[in-house]
């Protein structure tokens, strides 16, 4: 099944809860958190505080990307505020096997991801420990940038050393997906679309509604 999960980067942060419900109720199966800590990424985003509170407003799976420097040191603060997955940097962790396995024993899907310039070797290692690969196809660190086509090369280099590997991992792929693109993506081998600004800009409830019908 192909997944939806609207990422509330670019969500009206005023109104956090009500855009959730309208995403949640037009069928979006997760809600894409992405933190920045400024020194990974340039920007800062949101953290803890908001995860816990934005837990309450819907039972959809917190899928929670961290665009941080040594994730280790957060990931048992991330779980306990309701994330269901949580994706780390390849470039971003000293121990990427000890940072996917500490977040498996807290009993939250660990995933892995990779800028748009890091070769796919970089996490080959890794992909029988994850439930998820992520493919980055903007720089991560701000919503609305334009999809890096050569991202669906990588989409289809991972789908195919899964597939040689008799694993079941996931592939997402995240930034400058709208319903125009949507369609390329899945066709390469992702199967859970993140989606900021094509979601919420406008009417998020009927942009949700559009991407299930193409997905
Ligand atoms: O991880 C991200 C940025 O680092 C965002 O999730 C991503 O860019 C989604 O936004 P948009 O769909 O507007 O590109």
């Amino acid at each position: 099944m192909n997944i939806l999960s609207p990422s509330l980067l670019s969500a009206d942060f005023k109104k956090l809860g009500e855009e959730i419900a309208a995403i949640d109720k037009a069928g979006a199966e997760y809600v894409h958190i992405d933190v920045m800590d400024g020194q990974f990424v340039p920007n800062i985003s949101y953290g803890m505080p908001v995860i816990k509170s934005i837990r309450s407003c819907t039972k959809r799976v917190f899928d929670v990307h961290l665009m941080i420097d040594e994730p280790i040191r957060y990931v048992k603060d991330f779980a306990d505020c309701g994330a269901d997955i949580i994706t780390v940097h390849v470039e971003a962790c000293k121990d990427v096997a000890a940072t996917l396995e500490a977040i498996r024993q807290l009993g939250v899907k660990p995933a892995i991801t990779l800028n748009p310039d890091t070769p796919v070797s970089a996490i080959e290692p890794y992909l029988n420990q994850v439930d998820m690969v992520l493919v980055m196809s903007v720089v991560p660190g701000a919503g609305g940038q334009k999809f890096i086509p050569e991202s669906l090369d990588k989409i289809r280099r991972i789908k195919k050393l899964l597939d040689e590997n008799r694993l079941h991992a996931d592939i997402e792929v995240d930034g400058g997906i709208n319903t125009d693109n949507v369609r390329a993506a899945l066709d390469a081998g992702a199967n859970i679309i993140v989606a900021g600004s094509a979601v919420f800009k406008g009417d998020a409830a009927e942009n949700v509604k559009k991407f299930k019908e193409l997905m």
